[in-house]
């Protein structure tokens, strides 16, 4: 114990050595031990006195400088927001009536955070930020929504950080975590992670996800973090080899909260709360609050506090983001995109969302052929994921073909235009897609790729997502171009599913085949009706008889349990609905007359995530 705490301690500079072994004593009185072994090893150490006011994580505001109101008076931050949406034009932006108090240096938060954030450039907090940041500190649970690329990461992080810092500096570190903050997919994890220890330096965190060695992560939990980010799966894993003790956690926040709690991820999210202690704050973040999460979050919060700065009737997605529809015929797809990056992108990042993990790799080879770009998705392996990504941050290519693994929280610079290649499964996904684009302030484009058959669901899309696209006049497309864009692999042309057999399921849109699908939506599409209305037996899987396709995805057509396997190391659960499995489809009824296959028997979407999927994503 002794070792670790002072091999943790050795990483640090020599000016806190010091006083680190002066408080070694604290630390071994502060500090549970960390395996059974070393309780029987020595007699308990005698419970330290805590200093009345001052010990506990919801000591009142007031000494930590914030103002002593009321959690509920946060609705201020809703009107500042608004002030902001008026004026808002490039990355300066929230300006309440003054501005005061928005300064991050005047908030009575830990030195340390506001000057590593002032070196990123980051001296105003942003309206979430400033909304969840009073009760947050107080300690209240909460429900945080705010828009894409607006700052939920640091509204959550900042209190947090700050809490753990000045605990720390009471108390002195420990080898157990405080905080616990749990993401769907690995590069999310990675990047919420790397937020953190960029905000706050001297805390220690860890980021733990699958596809990587785990006796790393072990080694590492050994030294002691203060702070744990991490996909469901490898924290279960973790867990169980004891290598992670979450006994001293404050702290839990669910990122993505909905996609979180959808069904598959819910349980492993169940068995991971089961293990933090009871008394602790939560908090859930997402730029989508679907209605169906509602009586979820009871379940696991105590009396929260919602934060929504996005609201029912508002529009959903970022205000910089300019959003256009052009209407193209399934083979010509692939070779529109071209014209419309030269046409749109203006030399900027830009992300293909395609819908299989297979469309993104023909699509991207495809386009390798004229445009450096790169695929990424769930079959990659994780190395490989994680050099595609900071390729793509680092600007060595400029364009990426990914599936829906890329569509929540990602935050890479400079992206200014998305390209749905194919219709999202969901208005959330539609959001989240979009909204990698038009980040803090930024503006950006979203174009949506759509047949003619699948008029009435880009309508719906605007309906739900409170959006009016502006409809692109159509490219005119020749024969070589189109060959130019198909692939060699297993069909010919390429099209929204490949060819060969997709061939025959792109021909009712989106109610395709999942098969190989990141998020395996295919016939779980709520847009996949509008494609599909008359998929009749001819459709195969997309007639009635898919409407048992949760089972014959999960293991019989694989002959794998777990959804599609695709994401093996992180996963536990089987195979397991899309984020629309808890929610009553919105799109799901219309036009699926004989199609009804995109909603499972139990009402819920039957399509298949891939599990670690989400996890790894
Ligand atoms: N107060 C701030 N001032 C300037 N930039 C900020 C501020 N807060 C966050 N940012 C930057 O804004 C970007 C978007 O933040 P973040 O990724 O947390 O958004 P988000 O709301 O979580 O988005 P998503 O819903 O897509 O996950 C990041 O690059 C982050 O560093």
């Amino acid at each position: 114990m002794m070792n670790h705490l002072l091999r943790r301690t050795a990483s640090r500079s020599p000016s806190v050595l010091l006083p680190a072994v002066a408080s070694l004593e604290t630390l071994l009185l502060h500090r549970q031990p960390s395996s059974p072994s070393a309780v029987l090893d020595r007699p308990p150490p005698p419970l330290p006195t805590p200093t009345p006011g001052v010990r506990g994580f919801h000591a009142p505001a007031l000494p930590l400088g914030f103002r002593n109101t009321p959690a509920a008076s946060s609705k201020f931050a809703v009107a500042d927001y608004d002030s902001y949406e008026d004026d808002r034009t490039a990355t300066t932006h929230v300006s309440g009536a003054d501005g005061e108090g928005l300064e991050i240096a005047n908030l009575g938060i830990a030195e340390e955070i506001v000057s590593a954030l002032g070196k990123k450039g980051i001296t105003k907090l942003f309206p979430i930020q400033k909304a969840v940041l009073e009760p947050a500190m107080q300690g209240h649970d909460m429900i945080g929504r705010a828009r894409t690329g607006t700052g939920k990461t640091l509204a959550f992080g900042i209190p947090i950080m700050d809490k753990i810092i000045k605990y720390n500096a009471k108390h002195g570190r420990g080898r157990n975590p405080l905080a616990v903050i749990l993401a769907p997919t690995r590069e999310l994890a990675r990047q919420v992670e790397k937020e953190f220890h960029e905000a706050a330096p001297n805390l220690d965190t860890i980021c733990v996800y699958g596809g990587t060695p785990i006796q790393q992560q072990m080694r590492q939990l050994d030294y002691g973090v203060d702070i744990v980010v991490g996909t469901p799966g490898r924290v279960i894993d973790l867990i169980k080899r004891g290598a992670l003790n979450l006994s001293e956690v404050q702290f839990a926040v669910l990122d993505e909260a909905d996609q979180m709690l959808a069904v598959g991820f819910e349980e492993d999210v169940e068995t991971i709360l089961q293990n933090l202690p009871q008394k602790r704050q939560n908090m859930m973040f997402s730029a989508t609050m679907p209605n169906w999460i509602k009586g979820l979050t009871r379940k696991y919060l105590k009396d929260p506090l919602t934060i929504d700065l996005v609201g029912d009737s508002d529009q959903k997605l970022a205000d910089g983001i300019s959003l256009y529809t052009i209407v193209s015929d399934l083979y010509s797809k692939a070779a529109i995109i071209g014209p419309l990056i030269s046409e749109h992108a203006k030399g900027g990042k830009c992300i293909v969302f395609t819908q299989t993990k297979r469309d993104a790799d023909r699509l991207s080879y495809a386009m390798a052929k004229s445009y450096r770009c790169e695929a990424l998705h769930g079959d990659i392996s994780q190395a490989q994921r994680e050099r595609t990504l900071s390729g793509f941050r680092e600007g060595h290519f400029n364009i990426l073909v990914a599936t829906d693994v890329a569509a929540r929280g990602l935050d890479v610079p400079n992206v200014d235009l998305v390209i749905h290649y194919e219709l999202p499964n969901s208005p959330e996904i539609f959001v989240h897609r979009s909204g990698r684009t038009g980040r803090a302030g930024k503006k950006g484009r979203a174009i949506l790729i759509y047949t003619q058959d699948q008029s009435r669901a880009v309508r719906l899309i605007e309906r739900e997502v409170g959006c009016r696209f502006t409809e692109l006049p159509k490219i005119a497309v020749d024969g070589a171009s189109i060959d130019m864009f198909s692939t060699s692999g297993g069909g010919g042309r390429f099209s929204s599913s490949g060819g060969g057999r997709d061939r025959r399921s792109g021909d009712f849109g989106f109610g395709r085949s999942p098969r190989g699908s990141d998020f395996g939506r295919g016939g779980g599409s709520q847009f996949g009706s509008f494609g599909g209305p008359r998929t009749g037996p001819s459709g195969g899987g997309f007639g009635t008889s898919s409407s048992n396709r949760s089972g014959s995805f999960g293991g019989s057509s694989s002959g794998r349990p777990s959804g599609f396997g695709d994401f093996s190391s992180d996963r536990r659960s089987t195979s397991f609905g899309d984020f629309g499995s808890k929610q009553p489809s919105r799109f799901g009824n219309i036009g699926s007359g004989s199609s009804g296959g995109s909603r499972s028997p139990g009402g819920g979407r039957s399509s298949v995530f891939g599990d670690d999927n989400s996890y790894q994503r």
